[in-house]
């Protein structure tokens, strides 16, 4: 499964602290991250990253091109609801994509360790069958 890794920047230590806990399932599965974030999970973990532009400089956008492409299965983005963002609209147009396309989106710690677990599980396999089903 292709999985994006974002997270803003009072969220980073967060979304690091997830990539160590869980890296024996992300290590299974083709990662991708907007800039900073890549570069600090890649630092912190040596899992391989796929690294798009910085947020603020289209990342999310480049995302989010992905999931209209059909090419991202899950994306875990963990938010700053305390922040204003330069690129909120981006931000939103993420968040829109996954719900127009049906794509697991976990916003906080609390539905990413859900999330995840699930797809070690195999609940979130929808995708597979779907894509059988072409
Ligand atoms: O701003 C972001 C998401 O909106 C994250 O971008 P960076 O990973 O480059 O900090």
């Amino acid at each position: 499964m292709k999985i994006a890794l974002i997270a803003h920047d009072r969220k980073k230590d967060n979304l690091i602290q997830f990539a160590i806990a869980y890296r024996d399932i992300l290590k299974e599965h083709d990662l991708y991250a907007t800039g900073t974030t890549g570069t600090m999970i890649e630092a912190e973990t040596a899992l391989p990253i796929t690294k798009f532009r910085s947020g603020p400089l289209g990342g999310d956008q480049q995302i989010g091109a992905m999931i209209a492409n059909n090419d991202m299965d899950m994306v875990f983005f963990f938010r700053d609801p305390l922040t204003a963002q330069p690129h909120e609209p981006d931000v939103m147009a993420l968040v829109r994509l996954c719900d127009l396309y049906h794509i697991p989106l976990a916003t906080n710690m609390g539905t990413a360790e859900i999330l995840l677990k699930g797809l070690q599980e195999g609940f979130v396999d929808w995708r597979i069958l779907e894509e059988r089903r072409k």
